[in-house]
């Protein structure tokens, strides 16, 4: 029996088990062979494919997008209205793939908009070009989940299916597990609160399917089966995703209200260019980036050369982007913006900055 079958075979005695607190292990066991099979699958061990080639955009600007849908959803429209010019849209062709990539330009920032063509469908059952497109989806920093408006909402858990069955995981955190593997020792499990899914049996029977027999693991949140095999896999990619609706123009209102109150989703016509703008705010805010504007003493601040960073970013990032030796010159920073209580403020590298705040730095005389 082939990988797939065995896939098959176990997602059907999943699908077919009831989910209680009597089948609670089973179930965990199941979903632990799933995981393994599919792992076998996306990644097989030996030369199975060509590694590295086939399939590998450059990457370009402060930040990247992988649009995934279904086919005709408006993929193509999107990237025509949104990014630059087409004869600066490079096609990437390989046998049947091609991908493309087109550039947003906002807020001073460069958005790299991959255009992934009917990826996902059966990427995770290995079929054709599905890995490698995989491996670009896993790169990015953001997923613009594209949908259409007038067909069922089934579409959007069929893609987020595809993308939980490839180790992507949306809108979601790490799991809070700390799990190393030892030279020996056996297994030691500890857990900081009350699971209410896991528990020791279960835990070691899972790490023993994994054939994992020496380490440590502490669980510091009531987390279930799945979170722990991802823990275990180790290479889940956890990204956040933006949901797209297009085509609004052709639904009615009540129902594109319906959608547009779903978090992290945003509604649009590509056609129509209804409300493109917002969209491409969205992706900017769903990227955490933000500007940061340098100033020489006695100068205006350079309105246009903004640096983009990641929110968060501190006063000994700036300094960082700017010149690699400049952190050890500090002596200290000036900064105007909401991040400071006034106007300027002097302040140290630890400083965290905001969105469009201002910065002179002081050198050490
Ligand atoms: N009503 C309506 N139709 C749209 C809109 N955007 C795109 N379409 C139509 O939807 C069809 C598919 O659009 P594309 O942009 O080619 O879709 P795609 O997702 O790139 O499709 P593939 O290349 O097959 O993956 C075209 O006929 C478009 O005219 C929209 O906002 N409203």
């Amino acid at each position: 029996m082939g990988i797939t079958e065995k896939i098959a075979e176990v997602e059907k005695e999943i699908s077919r088990t009831q989910k209680n607190k009597a089948t609670e292990y089973h179930l965990g066991l199941l979903k632990a062979k799933l995981a393994r099979y599919r792992v076998m699958l996306l990644e097989p061990v030996g030369k199975a494919g060509p590694k590295g080639v086939g399939f590998d955009v450059v990457r370009s600007g402060d930040a990247r997008v992988a649009m995934i849908g279904f086919p005709s959803v408006g993929k193509s429209t999107l990237l025509s209205k949104t990014t630059e010019t087409k004869s600066e849209v490079a096609g990437y062709e390989f046998t049947t793939l091609t991908c493309i990539p087109g550039k947003i330009n906002y807020n001073g920032a460069q958005i790299q908009l991959l255009d992934l063509p009917g990826i996902i469908e059966g990427a995770s059952q290995g079929k054709g070009r599905g890995r490698q497109v995989i491996a670009v989806a896993k790169t990015a920093d953001l997923i613009l989940m594209m949908l259409d408006a007038t067909k069922p909402l089934r579409q959007r858990e069929l893609l987020e299916a595809e993308l939980e069955a490839v180790g992507i995981r949306v809108n979601t955190h790490k799991p809070n597990i700390y799990f190393k593997v030892k030279k020996g020792g056996g297994i030691s499990f500890n857990s900081t609160l009350k699971l209410t899914h896991l528990n020791e049996r279960l835990v070691y029977q899972i790490l023993h399917d994994y054939k994992i027999h020496n380490a440590e693991v502490l669980v510091r949140e009531d987390a279930t089966v799945d979170q722990l095999i991802d823990v275990i896999l180790g290479n889940r990619k956890y990204i956040n995703c933006l949901y797209c609706y297009n085509k609004i123009d052709a639904i009615s209102i009540p129902e594109m209200d319906n959608l547009a109150r779903q978090a992290n989703t945003v509604v649009v016509s590509c056609e129509s260019d209804l409300n493109l703008e917002y969209l491409i705010d969205q992706l900017w805010h769903h990227l955490s980036l933000m500007r940061v504007y340098t100033k020489k003493r006695g100068e205006f601040p350079d309105f246009d050369g903004g640096l983009i960073l990641k929110r968060g970013t501190t006063v000994a990032d700036v300094c960082k982007a700017l010149h690699k030796s400049l952190a050890d010159e500090f002596n200290y920073a000036l900064v105007w913006g909401t991040s400071t209580k006034h106007s300027p403020q002097r302040v140290g590298l630890t400083h965290v900055l905001e969105d469009e705040d201002v910065v002179q730095v002081v050198k050490r005389k």
